[in-house]
């Protein structure tokens, strides 16, 4: 799929979405911290027919691969999130809208699927407000604050190609004001607990925290009551070198003690590597990148492909491994590798 991606993308819109920053260290990482897990299954617990139904925040979904945020996918196809939203919505699934979609979040609403918004939290509150008023009377489910983005990492394929901004005629829909103009999408080196709260006093819906991976950070998320969080370094795309986002799992997991659902996001390549994600005591999963392949090689119908096929391979894995349910993996059914 990703061959058959590069192959139709333009050179520079295939680095913008496959790169990461710096030396993509954490890029390579987080597919290759899955390889150092191996799993230990158990026998004879006749597993049955598996149920990977997933439950977030009162919504039922078919399975805990989700659609992670991503930014631009008129890039990848003329129907852009549209058809991202299409396919995510044939297998039952959540597409979190990227606040840099490429269309206006109640076209892609319009695909019937649920959705969660994604939101780099603006300098300028009222408008940051509208914005999530914007997102909730689309009937987005849940907020994912973006939270590992105070400055804007250093993509060095972007540099190189002079990547900076969308072709004519593609927009951040999203981030039109009242008066009709487009934002640019600012990152806010000021951003802290308080914006939260403030954030918090703003919406209803279900809170977010993504790009958690300091088990204190998740502590202070949940003294701060959000809803949720998404231990994920942004695809690699932030700061380069830190750590794989499942190796930052189990420490968080332990932060949180079960008092918040845990999500994560980054390398995450086949069913196998979501039975590791979820052994180490996450919820849910989402990709990024893999759907944005989809998308590109085949529009809603690759998406669809992409979201299907790792949740068929999680099912055959969870059989394989003695499992009917997420909730039966445990992390006994794991081992780091020596
Ligand atoms: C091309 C691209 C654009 C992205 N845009 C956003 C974005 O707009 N907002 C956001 O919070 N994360 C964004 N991310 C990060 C993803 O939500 C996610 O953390 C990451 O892609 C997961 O890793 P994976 O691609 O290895 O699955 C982007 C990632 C990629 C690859
Ligand atoms: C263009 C940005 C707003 C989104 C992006 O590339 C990212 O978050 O990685």
């Amino acid at each position: 799929m990703a061959a058959r991606a590069r192959a139709r993308l333009d050179p520079a819109h295939w680095d913008f979405f496959a790169g990461g920053a710096g030396n993509e260290r954490t890029l390579r990482d987080n597919e290759d911290a899955f390889e150092r897990w191996r799993i230990v299954p158990r026998v004879l617990r006749s597993p049955g027919e598996r149920d990977l139904r997933t439950s977030l925040f009162g919504d039922e979904l078919a399975t805990p691969v989700l659609v992670a945020p991503t930014a631009f996918h008129g890039l990848a196809h003329p129907a852009g999130e549209v058809a991202t939203a299409r396919g995510a919505a044939d297998v039952g699934t959540v597409m979190v809208v990227s606040m840099a979609a490429t269309a206006p979040v109640e076209r892609i609403a319009m695909a019937g699927g649920p959705l969660w918004f994604q939101l780099y939290p603006q300098p300028d509150l009222t408008f940051t407000e509208s914005v999530v008023k914007r997102a909730e009377a689309a009937g987005c489910r849940a907020l994912v604050v973006t939270v590992d983005s105070p400055v804007f990492g250093r993509r060095e394929r972007d540099l190189r190609n002079g990547f900076l901004d969308l072709p004519p005629g593609l927009l951040c829909e999203n981030m039109r004001d009242d008066t009709g103009r487009v934002r640019n999408i600012a990152m806010d080196p000021d951003l802290g607990w308080q914006r939260i709260e403030w954030l918090r006093g703003v919406t209803g819906l279900p809170i977010l925290l993504k790009g958690v991976l300091h088990p204190a950070d998740a502590r202070l998320a949940v003294a701060h009551g959000v809803d949720g969080v998404v231990v994920s370094n942004h695809g690699g795309r932030q700061l380069d070198g830190v750590v794989a986002t499942v190796d930052a799992l189990p420490a968080v997991v332990e932060a949180v003690g079960g008092r918040l659902p845990i999500l994560l996001d980054g390398g995450v390549r086949r069913g196998t590597d979501v039975l590791v994600a979820l052994a180490l005591g996450a919820t849910a999963v989402l990709v990024g990148r893999p759907v944005l392949w989809g998308l590109a090689a085949d529009g809603a119908d690759g998406v669809r492909n992409v979201l299907q096929r790792l949740t068929t391979e999680l099912d055959q894995g969870l059989a394989l491994a003695g499992a009917a349910r997420p909730a039966d993996l445990t992390g006994d059914l794991v081992v780091a590798r020596p």
